[in-house]
C-alpha cells in the first residue's frame, strides 16, 4: 500500500492545499461550539440580586429555591454580544463551508487522477508481460485488479486525504476546549472513549477477514460470469445452462453471504455507536445537573459551557469513529494495493534488451532453428526438444503432428511470445534476441489459431497494425485472403461494422479477415497457426495458391491438421511429443516417416495421398 501512496507524489501541491483546507474545516468545527457557548454565556447573561435592607443588590450567586422573596435573577441579555458572536459564527461557517467545498473538489480530483495513473501503469505493464504471465494470472483477475481493486485504493486514498489531519486536529482541539470549559465534564466524556474503543475493536476484528474474503469472491464471481458469457455456445450446445446457472448462483450467493455478514456487523455497529454517543451526552447532562445543584455551575456562562461540551463530546467520539472507519478501509485497500502491486512488479519473461543495431537492417526472412528446445517456466519437461531446420525466403514450411505435439509452440517462438530455453533461433543469421522486439515482430505476419477481430469496421480490422494504408492495399489484401467476395456482399462492404470479437462473422470469415490483416503488413515471414481450419477445401486451396503467387519472397509457416493443406509445402516438419520425427516433402515423408504416413492415411486413402 505504501507504494500506492507514491502515486500521490506528482500531486504534492494539491495534497498540500488539501491539508490546509482540512485544517481550516476542522478549526471551523471546533470554533463554532465555543462561540455558541459565548453567545449563551455573555449574550444571555443574568445577574443575581438579593434583598438587603429593602434594597436589591447585585451578588455573585444566590439560590432561588432557598428564598425567592429575597433572591432573584435579572436577565441582562446583550443583543450586541449576540450579534457580534452570531456574525463571527456566520463568517466561520462560511469560511469552513468554502474550505469544505475546496477540500471535496481537490481530494476527488487527486484521487481520480491517482486512480487513472495506477490504471495507466497497470495497463502498460500488462502490455509488456509475455503471453505466459498473462495466461498464468488469467483474464478475470487481471480485469478485477484494474477496476475493483484500483477503486478500493482510490476510495481509501480519498478518505485518508480527508481524514489524516482532520481526526487529530478535531480530537485534540475538542479535548483542549473541553478542558478549558470543565475538567470534570471532560473526564466524563473521556470515560466514554474506551467503551467506544471496545465496541469498535470487536467489530473491526469480525469484519476485517470478511473484507479480505469479499475481494477473493469478487474475483471468483468475475471468473464464473466471464466463462459462462464466453462459453455461451458450448453451454447451450451441451445443454449445461442449468449447471452454469447453479454455478453462478453459488458464487453469487457466496459473495452475497460475505457482504451480508459484513453488512450485519456494520448495521449493529451503527446503532451501538449512536447509543454510546447518547449515553455520553446523558452522562454529561447528569453530571452538569449535579454541578448546578452543588453550585458549581451558577450562571449562563456555565450553561453555555455545558452546551459546548456536549458538541465537543460528539466531535471527539466522532473522530474516533472516523479513525476506525479509516482503519477498517485500510486492510481492504491494502489487499487491493498488494494485488495491483503484484502485477506492477512482475518481471516479463520476455526482455527486450536488444539495441537498435538491426533497426534499419533489411531482413530477407531466412529462419534457422538450431537444436531448439523449449520448456514452460513451471513445467517439468520440455515441450520442444532439439528442433533443427532451415527455412528460406520463398519457401513454405508446414508443421504437422498430433494435438499437443508442440506445433503452435514452434511458431510462437518466432515473434518471441516465448523464449527458447535451449539451442539458437536466428533470422538471416541474427539471433532473434539481438533484434529489437518491435523490429522482430514487424517482420512477421502472425495469424493466430483463434481468429481475433476488434470492434470497428472491416477496413479498420484489415488495416490494423499498418500506418494509413491505401484503399487499394486493403482491397488487395482482402482479395488474396479470399475475403473480398463476402465483404462485397455486405451492405457497407469495407465499412461494414465488426462487432465485439467479430461476433457478427462466421469462423471462416474471421479467419480470412485475420489473414488479410497479416498480408497487408507485407511481412518477410508469415505464420499461419492452424488458420485455414475453418475454411472449406476449395477456399483453403485457392487462398494458398493466391498466397504463393502474390507473396513470392516471404517465408511461410503453416501449422495445420489437414494433410490437404500442407501437401504442397516445400518442407514438412512432423512433430511428435515435442520431437521432430520427420522433415521433407510430402512424397519423401510418405516413404520415410511412419508418423506422417499414419496421419496422411487417417485423412485420405492410399491413392489420394500419392
Ligand atoms: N502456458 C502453458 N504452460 C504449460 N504448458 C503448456 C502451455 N501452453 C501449452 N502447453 C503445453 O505444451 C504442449 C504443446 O502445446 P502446443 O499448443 O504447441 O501444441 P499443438 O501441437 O499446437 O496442439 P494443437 O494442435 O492442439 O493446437 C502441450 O502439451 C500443452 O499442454
Amino acid at each position: 500500500m505504501k507504494k500506492m501512496f507514491n502515486y500521490l507524489k506528482p500531486y504534492k501541491l494539491q495534497v498540500f492545499f488539501i491539508l490546509i483546507l482540512v485544517t481550516f474545516t476542522a478549526l471551523g468545527m471546533l470554533l463554532l461550539p465555543d462561540y455558541m457557548s459565548k453567545i449563551i454565556g455573555e449574550g444571555l447573561d443574568a445577574e443575581y440580586q438579593v434583598l438587603v435592607d429593602n434594597e436589591w443588590q447585585v451578588v455573585e450567586e444566590c439560590s432561588i429555591e432557598v428564598n425567592p422573596d429575597t433572591c432573584r435573577v435579572i436577565q441582562t441579555s446583550d443583543f450586541n454580544v449576540i450579534l457580534k458572536y452570531g456574525g463571527i459564527m456566520l463568517l466561520v461557517t462560511l469560511a469552513s463551508t468554502l474550505s469544505f467545498i475546496g477540500l471535496m473538489y481537490l481530494s476527488s480530483d487527486v484521487s481520480s487522477k491517482v486512480g487513472r495513473d495506477i490504471r495507466r501503469d497497470y495497463y502498460n505493464k500488462i502490455n509488456d508481460l509475455s503471453i505466459y504471465e498473462t495466461g498464468k494470472f488469467g483474464t478475470s483477475t487481471l480485469i478485477t485488479r484494474a477496476t475493483n481493486d484500483v477503486m478500493q485504493v482510490q476510495n481509501f486514498l480519498i478518505m485518508a486525504l480527508r481524514m489524516v489531519l482532520r481526526i487529530p486536529i478535531i480530537f485534540i482541539g475538542a479535548l483542549v476546549f473541553s478542558l478549558q470549559k470543565s475538567v470534570t465534564l471532560t473526564l466524563v466524556i473521556l470515560a466514554g472513549v474506551p467503551l467506544l474503543g471496545i465496541v469498535i475493536v470487536i467489530a473491526f476484528k469480525l469484519v476485517l477477514p470478511l473484507f479480505k474474503l469479499f475481494q477473493k469472491r469478487v474475483d471468483k464471481m468475475t471468473l464464473v460470469t466471464r466463462e459462462s458469457i464466453n462459453g455461451v455456445r458450448v453451454i447451450r450446445a451441451f445443454g449445461q445452462g442449468d449447471r452454469e446457472v447453479e454455478k453462478f448462483n453459488e458464487s453469487n450467493q457466496d459473495l452475497a453471504d460475505v457482504g451480508l455478514k459484513a453488512g450485519k456487523i456494520m448495521a449493529t455497529l451503527n446503532p451501538t455507536i449512536n447509543l454510546i454517543f447518547n449515553l455520553v451526552i446523558l452522562a454529561v447532562v447528569f453530571f452538569a445537573y449535579h454541578m448546578v445543584l452543588d453550585g458549581k455551575i451558577i450562571d449562563y456562562q456555565g450553561l453555555g459551557n455545558v452546551s459546548a461540551l456536549i458538541q465537543y463530546a460528539m466531535q471527539m467520539l466522532f473522530s474516533i469513529l472516523m479513525l476506525t472507519m479509516t482503519f477498517i478501509m485500510y486492510p481492504r485497500a491494502e489487499v487491493s494495493g498488494k494485488r495491483i502491486q503484484e502485477i506492477l512488479e512482475l518481471e516479463s519473461s520476455i526482455i527486450d534488451t536488444a539495441d537498435d543495431s538491426y533497426s534499419d537492417f533489411n531482413f530477407k526472412g531466412e529462419v534457422d532453428f538450431n537444436e531448439v528446445s523449449f520448456k514452460f517456466p513451471d513445467a517439468e519437461k520440455n515441450v520442444l526438444d532439439n528442433i533443427s531446420f532451415n527455412a528460406k525466403p520463398g519457401e513454405t514450411i508446414a508443421i504437422i503432428g498430433s494435438t499437443g505435439s508442440g506445433k503452435s509452440t514452434v511458431v510462437n517462438l518466432l515473434p518471441r511470445f516465448f523464449d527458447i530455453t535451449g539451442g539458437s533461433l536466428k533470422i538471416d543469421g541474427v539471433d532473434i534476441k539481438n533484434i529489437k522486439l518491435s523490429k522482430l515482430r514487424s517482420l512477421i505476419g502472425f495469424v493466430p489459431q483463434t481468429a481475433t477481430l476488434f470492434s470497428g469496421t472491416i477496413k479498420s480490422n484489415i488495416a490494423y497494425g499498418v500506418e494509413e494504408p491505401s484503399d487499394e492495399e486493403i482491397v488487395k489484401a482482402a482479395q488474396i485472403a479470399q475475403a473480398e467476395e463476402f465483404i462485397l456482399e455486405l451492405d457497407d462492404t469495407y465499412d461494414a461494422v465488426v462487432e465485439q470479437s467479430g461476433n457478427n462473422f462466421s469462423g471462416g470469415q474471421k479467419q480470412r479477415l485475420s489473414i488479410a490483416r497479416a498480408i497487408i503488413r507485407k511481412p518477410k515471414i508469415f505464420v499461419f497457426d492452424d488458420s485455414f481450419s475453418a475454411l472449406d477445401f476449395k477456399t483453403d486451396s485457392t487462398l494458398r495458391k493466391a498466397l504463393k503467387e502474390e507473396i513470392k519472397d516471404a517465408t511461410i509457416f503453416i501449422v495445420a491438421q489437414r494433410i490437404g493443406t500442407i501437401m504442397d509445402a516445400d518442407k514438412i516438419i512432423v512433430l511428435q511429443e515435442g520431437k521432430m520425427v520427420g522433415i521433407g516433402k510430402h512424397k519423401e515423408l510418405l516413404d520415410t516417416c511412419e508418423v506422417y504416413k499414419e496421419i496422411a492415411l487417417s485423412q485420405l486413402d492410399e491413392e489420394e495421398i500419392r
